[in-house]
């Protein structure tokens, strides 16, 4: 998988390059390149943003380098990601979709945000993708491009040590995760459940999933199936 993340700060995205991502782009797995937009301004200032027609106030980024950098990184295969309060809520289905993908681009959004014809331009051309991390407002897009490309890149067969350890996690079965435990069996007077001592398997699956059913009714009664 190829992914390229357009932002103006590009320094945002430093972090890619350490743990998991780092490691597959060394095993050819994935090649991340992340781009300044101010490469595609042509003014002395690098200008990529301007007052909102109708006014109001902040400003709007301007179309022109968002149209140059997406004509020069984009292809036919391109998944255009705009990370935006106003997108479709991101979630573990919508990863695992999109780590099939060859090719993913974000366009790491500031100020009061895009111009809405940079929007109109992707869907006309490639598969475009707003997409939100939940009911909440960020400063601009790039912790959600980081946050959804962990989320991706960790799915892409090949990536992850052992891919057994993605089985069981929460929302793989529509579930949150079951409590879990380790050494030492006792701490400050806490003991780890019983069950999980005995060395029966059934029992064990079995508690595993009535506390993951147990604690998804608690608290994401929307998963409730
Ligand atoms: C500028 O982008 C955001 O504020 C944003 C992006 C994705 N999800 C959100 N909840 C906010």
């Amino acid at each position: 998988m190829r992914i390229d993340i357009i932002t103006i700060f590009p320094e945002y995205l430093d972090p890619l390059a350490l743990s998991l991502p780092g490691r597959a782009r060394e095993r050819g797995l994935l090649d991340i390149q992340v781009h300044d937009l101010r490469e595609w301004t042509h003014d002395r200032h690098r200008t990529v943003d301007d007052t909102p027609y109708g006014g109001g106030a902040g400003m709007v980024m301007r179309p022109e380098p968002w149209g140059e950098a997406l004509d020069s990184v984009c292809t036919e295969e391109s998944v255009v990601i705009v990370p935006t309060p106003s997108g479709e809520v991101f979630d573990q289905g919508r990863a695992a979709a999109l780590s099939a993908e060859r090719h993913l681009v974000f366009c790491c959004g500031r100020y009061e945000g895009i111009d809405q014809r940079v929007i109109d331009e992707i869907a006309d051309r490639w598969r475009l993708a707003e997409l939100s991390l939940g009911d909440f407002v960020l400063n601009g897009g790039e912790v959600a491009a980081l946050a959804i490309t962990e989320a991706v890149v960790r799915l892409i067969p090949g990536f992850m040590g052992n891919p057994d350890s993605l089985v069981e996690e929460s929302h793989a079965d529509g579930l949150l995760e079951y409590p879990v435990y380790t050494k030492p069996a006792s701490w400050r007077g806490r003991d780890v459940p019983e069950v999980l001592l005995s060395g029966h398997h059934g029992n064990v699956a079995r508690w595993r999933h009535e506390q993951a059913v147990e604690r998804t009714r608690a608290r994401r009664p929307d998963l409730e199936r």
